[in-house]
């Protein structure tokens, strides 16, 4: 089966995208992750999938990790599948949709797209975590970092706050935090040293595809978390590897995330050329 695909990033962190809005395709975890693969697929950071909208939303997206497993959240595919979606219809507003809820996105006049990101949810119980305690301070640690904060976006995240990210050797500390027996469901791994109350510097070891150039989830939840522990106001630009995220913890809960989507190129892929 061939079919059209779409290689698109948000900052760096990069998407295979396809279309099944008309068609359903047949993509099992094992072919989501053989696509994703940097050498014998197309290679991404997560597979992206548009399935037909349901409720007020436009498009259904569904987020596969490398690994194959899938994700409930991912803040720069949300910009890239609303940005396409916008460009083909030829509007500036509409909502996307994940198994985390419904998300309502909006091209700005710079050309950025605003993502509401839904509510940061701040119970132990919704990160999930292994048992009931503060998520402002989780009892974890690794060598040079200690005491996170978690939440989540739809997805976990574990924020560690550090006096300077170059002394980290985050490749090494990362896979054991993401794979911590305290996060049931694993977890993304933020580390964020912060630059002034409204400029935190975060780099992101994510769950299911290690160390990415930019994370918008984990952006909102960088900055969520240090304006839950004071260290920050709640809004604040946040600067990853790949790029800068202006993120906004509003006083309703929800988080609102603004940034690029770029489309690299298009091409065709045989589905039938990957296992089923
Ligand atoms: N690895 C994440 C999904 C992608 C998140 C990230 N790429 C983003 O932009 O939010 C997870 O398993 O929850």
């Amino acid at each position: 089966m061939i079919i059209p695909f779409r290689k698109m990033h948000g900052l760096g962190n990069d998407f295979v995208v396809l279309d099944a809005r008309a068609t359903p395709l047949p993509v099992s975890p094992d072919r989501a992750a053989a696509i994703a693969d940097r050498r014998t697929g197309i290679g991404c950071d997560q597979f992206i999938v548009m399935e037909p909208g349901e409720g007020g939303a436009e498009v259904f997206m569904r987020i596969r990790n490398p690994d194959g497993s899938e994700a409930g959240a991912c803040g720069n595919a949300t910009r890239c599948v609303a940005e396409l979606v916008m460009t083909e219809s030829g509007r500036d507003a509409l909502s996307v949709r994940t198994i985390s809820g419904e998300l309502p996105s909006e091209r700005l006049p710079d050309g950025t797209i605003r993502v509401d990101m839904g509510p940061a949810r701040l119970g132990w119980d919704e990160v999930p975590l292994a048992r009931a305690m503060d998520t402002l301070h989780l009892p974890l640690s690794a060598e040079g970092v200690s005491d996170p904060a978690g939440l989540s976006m739809g997805n976990p995240h574990a924020t560690f706050f550090v006096p300077d990210l170059a002394a980290l050797d985050i490749p090494r500390i990362g896979p054991a935090l993401e794979h911590d027996p305290f996060f049931p469901e694993r977890a993304n791994i933020g580390f964020v040293q912060v630059l002034a109350p409204d400029h935190l510097k975060l780099v992101v070891w994510e769950r299911g595809a290690g160390l990415t150039l930019a994370c918008g989830t984990g952006a909102c939840a960088a900055l969520v978390n240090a304006a839950r522990r004071g260290l920050s106001a709640r809004a604040a630009t946040v600067s990853l590897p790949g790029g800068d995220l202006r993120i906004e913890w509003r006083e309703d809960g929800h988080v609102l995330m603004s940034g690029p989507a770029a489309t690299a190129f298009t091409g065709m892929i045989d589905l039938d050329a990957y296992p089923a």
